[in-house]
């Protein structure tokens, strides 16, 4: 790779057999809410470019539950219609398509309706003896939160779930539950105790579409599979973290949902922090799944405290103008569409480093990004006669989530000539350029880790719950007014004045967007 002068050779070892992963056990996914966004722009298209790519079992069928009324025929209409639009290759492969729609399938019926649980029942068994899907089941709920509940006891009472005592266990169920998991920490606890009383924890996929992200799961293997790094990721070298989660688009049809919803629990409960655990984690005894879990829960354990009045110290929020009009928000909605905080890892690790996270939308633009800002040198050598450039730039080494994804380190250098002049060049990894192929989409993998049974890249029900015992209380202190106010800001901007602030007052500026 071509790098700023740079020659990156990339040495690929796929046919590593530690790498390589399991083929999935034949199963029917059987998708609640596929008539819905997430359906349409994300969960199809996977599950399409998986059956391009020929990744599914070979014993494969979808299984979509609606309250619509939808005969196979226009249920494939319907699903076709959106992977014109979004599967991930365009225009859509007519031969992959044709192969696809007919393991697709549509139910109608009520979510609270035991009859239309019965019927789902007779229908799955038609399906596994046609199929030989063998009776595996991936119950994957794509509908509002609301409705996981009675989902749940459907699927239960019409004796659709049977606990799990083995991991090996035939046939399988699993469950698959869309985020926000939970309001606040008493409903993601009653979640919680609803999915124990009929399923084993290793039966549950708590989804969080950015543990799925490759540039996502890059940040254990770049931290671990490299000496260089690791021996400086900390207190004594690292000054400050930041994670930036910015959108250019604004709420897209989806007010009716996030204005009940708002940005910390849209993306800063699960999305946000969950990077930041990666981050911030110690190396995990194995890379078995309970082994970076349990990893990734004592950071969640660590995170200090902030509720009632210290909440306007460490949180600023705004809603971007013209939110208020937007189809399905209140008229007088005090919704979150941005935040930008702070927060302190009390950890030996991490004491005295500062994470600053932010997350909005209808930013000036589309940027997901870790940058770890290492400290500066200790005394500036190169400030006497004949240097021309006395401000050395600390170290950033940026983890770049999307888009261009790829891990830049900057760094300074001198400027060829005979004086000492000094300026900030950057040595730069690109996924596109290194890897030449495409980046597979986060639910193509997540969906088929569910049916490997590898829960790896799933939230387990205590880091959940710790991630929410963290937020609930800002929540609260932001509803009762007591955690400051909600700042406006004008669409394709930076976001209010007031998040600049907050790091304003500890010498440092956020990364520009
Ligand atoms: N959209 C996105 O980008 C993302 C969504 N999610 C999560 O995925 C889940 C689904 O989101 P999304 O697809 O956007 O949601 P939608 O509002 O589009 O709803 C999905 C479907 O759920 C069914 N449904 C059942 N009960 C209700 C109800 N009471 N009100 C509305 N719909 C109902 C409907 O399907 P039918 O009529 O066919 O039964 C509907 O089409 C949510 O938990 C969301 O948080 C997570 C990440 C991203
Ligand atoms: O979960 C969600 O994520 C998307 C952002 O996902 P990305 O993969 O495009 O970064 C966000 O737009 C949406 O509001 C939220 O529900």
């Amino acid at each position: 790779m071509e790098a700023q002068g740079l020659h990156i050779e990339t040495h690929p070892r796929e046919g590593d057999p530690l790498l390589r992963a399991a083929r999935p056990d034949p199963c029917t996914v059987v998708l609640f809410g596929a008539t819905g966004d997430l359906a349409q722009r994300k969960l199809f298209p996977a599950l399409f470019e998986l059956s391009r790519a020929n990744l599914l079992p070979d014993h494969f069928a979808v299984v979509a539950f609606s309250r619509s009324q939808l005969d196979d025929e226009a249920f494939r209409r319907h699903v076709k219609e959106g992977l014109q639009k979004f599967a991930r290759t365009q225009p859509l492969d007519e031969a992959a398509w044709q192969r696809f729609a007919p393991r697709l399938e549509g139910i109608s019926g009520g979510y609270d309706d035991p009859a239309s649980f019965a019927r789902l029942r007779e229908r799955l068994e038609k399906v596994a003896q046609r199929e030989g899907t063998q009776g595996n089941q991936l119950y994957y709920l794509a509908t509002p939160a609301s409705t996981f509940p009675q989902i749940l006891h459907g699927l239960a009472d019409a004796g659709l779930l049977s606990r799990e005592e083995r991991p090996d266990q035939k046939p399988w169920r699993r469950i698959v539950i869309e985020k926000p998991f939970g309001h606040d920490l008493e409903s993601a606890k009653e979640l919680n105790r609803e999915l124990a009383s009929v399923l084993d924890e290793k039966q549950i996929f708590r989804i969080d579409h950015y543990l799925g992200k490759e540039t996502v799961q890059n940040i254990l293997v770049f931290r671990f599979a490299n000496a260089i790094f690791e021996p400086l990721w900390n207190r004594n070298h690292i000054d400050h973290v930041e994670i930036t989660a910015a959108e250019s688009i604004g709420v897209e049809g989806r007010a009716g949902f996030y204005d009940e919803t708002g940005v910390i629990r849209d993306m800063v409960q699960n999305h946000l922090l969950q990077v930041l655990a990666l981050c911030a984690m110690e190396p995990p005894v194995s890379f078995a799944a309970e082994d970076i879990r349990d990893e990734k829960n004592k950071v969640f354990r660590a995170l200090r405290p902030v509720e009632g009045r210290e909440v306007s110290r460490s949180v600023v929020v705004g809603q971007y103008e013209g939110y208020l009009q937007e189809k399905g928000v209140k008229p007088d909605s005090r919704t979150p569409t941005y935040v930008a905080m702070k927060l302190s890892v009390d950890s030996w690790r991490w004491e005295g480093v500062p994470f600053y996270l932010r997350a909005g939308k209808k930013l000036k633009k589309r940027m997901t990004e870790v940058s770890i800002h290492f400290k500066s040198v200790p005394i500036g050598l190169f400030a006497g006669e004949g240097a021309t450039c006395q401000r050395l730039q600390p170290n950033v080494l940026t983890l770049r989530i999307q888009p261009q994804e790829g891990i830049a380190l900057s760094f300074e250098s001198k400027v060829p000539g005979e004086d000492v002049n000094i300026a900030g060049v950057t040595m730069d990894f690109n996924y596109a350029e290194s890897f030449q192929k495409p980046v597979p989409e986060a639910y193509e993998r997540l969906l088929l880790d569910c049916m490997r049974g590898n829960a790896t890249l799933f939230a387990r029900k205590d880091s959940v719950e710790q991630a929410w015992a963290y937020v609930t209380p800002i929540l609260q202190a932001l509803d009762s007014g007591e955690g400051g106010t909600v700042h406006t800001y004008a669409s394709g901007t930076t976001g209010p004045q007031a998040a600049s602030a907050l790091l304003a007052r500890d010498g440092r500026r956020w990364t520009q967007l």
